[in-house]
């Protein structure tokens, strides 16, 4: 766990992610990462001196199975407040709609829903379980498909409700963040989307795995290039307003 919390607070201190008074909501997929950063905030809570309140954000999709009663007991256990939205969101894109490329619209929907919830719930940032591979992923998939050199902050801010979106675990490897979920038993839920595991990002993964062989230490070259200014992608920025 210590790597886990360096990780977060590195982030923390570099991009200014949490501030003391936030009302701070993990967005909790049922996947390794975001269970992994839900209880990993819950330790940086009573670590870090920032006094921010925690809550846990399910958006369910409509799409079966997807049993939550494991989730449920993490956050009574680690004395979280779990808020869970249901929606159809997966049978309006895969049955009504028929989608070839489903992934960014069902992301766009997601977002919107947690967005909207955090207003609900009078939220003012909204955590995200991306890591150093998702952010590397991203920026392959960007320059491949629209050639352009560019992954997300991890400060980003929705223009139409405010809601600030962090990613605290941007500098953590995701084979570490799959070692935790082992080490911790986390109640990780099986995706029951029908694209699972067939996506762009998933080739992307495969690509970075045949690269690897050849360079071992690819991952660390590209997380040190996009911590470099001239490239101007994650630029730090210390201000409590943030990134835009
Ligand atoms: N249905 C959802 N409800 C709430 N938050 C979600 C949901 N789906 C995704 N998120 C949030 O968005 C982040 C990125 O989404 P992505 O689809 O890449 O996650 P994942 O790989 O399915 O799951 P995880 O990242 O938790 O292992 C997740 O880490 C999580 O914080």
């Amino acid at each position: 766990m210590k790597k886990t919390l360096g990780c977060i607070r590195k982030a923390d201190h570099d991009f200014s992610l949490i501030e003391s008074g936030d009302r701070v909501a993990v967005g909790v997929s049922g996947g390794k990462d975001s269970l992994l950063l839900l209880h990993a905030l819950s330790l940086y809570r009573q670590f870090s001196h920032k006094d921010f309140s925690l809550f846990a954000i399910t958006v369910t999709l409509g799409l079966e199975p997807f049993d939550l009663t494991r989730i449920r007991a993490l956050c009574e256990q680690l004395d979280i407040e779990y808020i869970v939205k249901e929606t159809e969101i997966g049978k309006i894109i895969f049955e009504y709609r028929q989608e070839k490329n489903p992934c960014a619209l069902c992301a766009k929907m997601r977002r919107a829903v947690l967005a909207n919830t955090c207003v609900e719930y009078n939220i003012n940032k909204l955590a995200l379980g991306h890591h150093r591979e998702d952010a590397i992923e991203t920026l392959l998939m960007s320059l491949f498909n629209e050639g352009r050199f560019k992954t997300f902050h991890p400060k980003t801010r929705m223009s139409r409700t405010g809601i600030t979106v962090i990613r605290l675990l941007i500098y953590l490897p995701e084979s570490h963040v799959k070692h935790m979920a082992k080490v911790l038993d986390l109640p990780v839920v099986k995706s029951p989307c029908p694209a699972d595991g067939n996506t762009d990002r998933q080739k992307m993964k495969d690509l970075m795995r045949e690269l690897r062989k050849v360079y071992p230490d690819v991952n660390e070259r590209f997380l040190h290039a996009l911590q470099q200014d001239h490239y101007d992608l994650w630029q730090k920025d210390n201000s409590p307003s943030g990134n835009g």
